[in-house]
């Protein structure tokens, strides 16, 4: 007789517990000198006379199953203390970027802890930008006050697991910037969808295209992540940067063709990278008033209401040798 076979699924419990919005602010750390220049960016480097964060952390480990299940604490380190840990060892970090300070601190923990198994960090970073002064040469400038800029935000992960002869490996790094808002006027169309019976979007071949917009990507070789070379580190404000010159250089057709192409010029222009992802929000203007009086092309505009569209999607170097060869023909 068959037998019915029963699959057994093995799953593995979920249990972390750990500490978010840790705000670290460490001045006078290394400057980030030297990064590949680009022909889309002018950006040249971090100060770093203010190096701000808010940071995340998650720690794994069998050791903290009895304070789930039996309330035991002696094997807790308390979440104010990770707190303590990451402040504390901002003081101790000899690097430049948000990337290699998490990742020292996720060994940090692990070498102080040895019953932690995995450490998971992850930040964003608060651009602070020198204020301009006017000198007896032009504008130059401050180096002691700094505007907090704090839309678009550099953002980093990373999880270090202890291995098997007690050393540490990183499983997982993702760097990205968080929180573009892009505006293009003019030049952007979205047409050629399907109609039918819940079709009432008009098409539209020249819309006030609004994205919002956040990109993260993967080292070939997560050691280039940190900075510690900076000609193969990718800073957050050159991404913004290539998305931003896309947007302005293509007419797009569609948020999912614009996202596309920026990825292909940042892989192009980072050979270091072997993927990166868009998370992209529609949030299109709303024409009021078609015409104005006073200038040819002048309308008048409001934001959309909800619910608003989005996009997903990665490219990787596979997708940038395909494309090359298709422009080679
Ligand atoms: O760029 C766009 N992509 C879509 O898939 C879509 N759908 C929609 O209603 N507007 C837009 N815009």
């Amino acid at each position: 007789m068959k037998t019915k076979s029963v699959q057994k699924v093995a799953t593995k419990r979920t249990m972390y517990y750990g500490k978010a919005d840790v705000f670290v602010y460490r001045t006078y750390a290394k400057p980030l000198k030297g990064i590949r220049e680009i022909p889309e960016s002018s950006f040249r480097g971090r100060s770093n006379i203010i190096f701000g964060m808010d940071i995340q952390v998650a720690i794994k480990g069998n050791a903290f199953l009895s304070s789930f299940t039996e309330g035991d604490n002696t094997q807790v380190v308390a979440t104010d203390s990770m707190k303590n840990f990451i402040l504390r060892h901002a003081g101790d970090y000899t690097g430049a970027t948000m990337e290699g300070f998490l990742e020292f601190v996720s060994k940090e923990f692990l070498q102080k802890y040895p019953h932690i198994e995995a450490v998971t960090m992850s930040g964003q970073q608060f651009p602070f930008n020198e204020v301009e002064i006017p000198t007896e040469s032009g504008f130059a400038p401050s180096e002691l006050v700094f505007r907090q800029g704090l839309v678009e935000q550099p953002s980093a992960s990373v999880q270090v697991e202890r291995t098997a002869d007690d050393q540490y490996e990183v499983i997982e790094q993702t760097s990205g910037v968080k929180g573009l808002r892009l505006i293009k006027v003019k030049g952007s169309s979205f047409y050629g969808y399907i109609k039918d019976e819940y079709t009432t979007l008009p098409e539209s071949f020249d819309r006030p295209l609004f994205i919002y917009l956040d990109i993260n990507w993967h080292y070939e070789d997560t050691d280039d992540a940190k900075g510690d070379q900076p000609d193969q580190y990718v800073c957050a404000e050159q991404v913004a940067h290539i998305a931003q010159t896309l947007f302005h250089q293509e007419d797009s057709p569609s948020i999912q063709n614009l996202i596309y192409k920026i990825g292909l010029r940042v892989l192009k222009r980072f050979p270091q990278l072997a993927e990166i992802s868009f998370v992209s929000n529609n949030r299109t203007w709303e024409t009021i008033v078609e015409e104005v009086s006073y200038s040819a092309d002048g309308k008048v505009f409001t934001d959309p209401r909800p619910p608003y569209g989005f996009q997903g999607f990665s490219v990787t170097k596979e997708d940038l040798a395909l494309a090359e060869a298709e422009e080679e023909k």
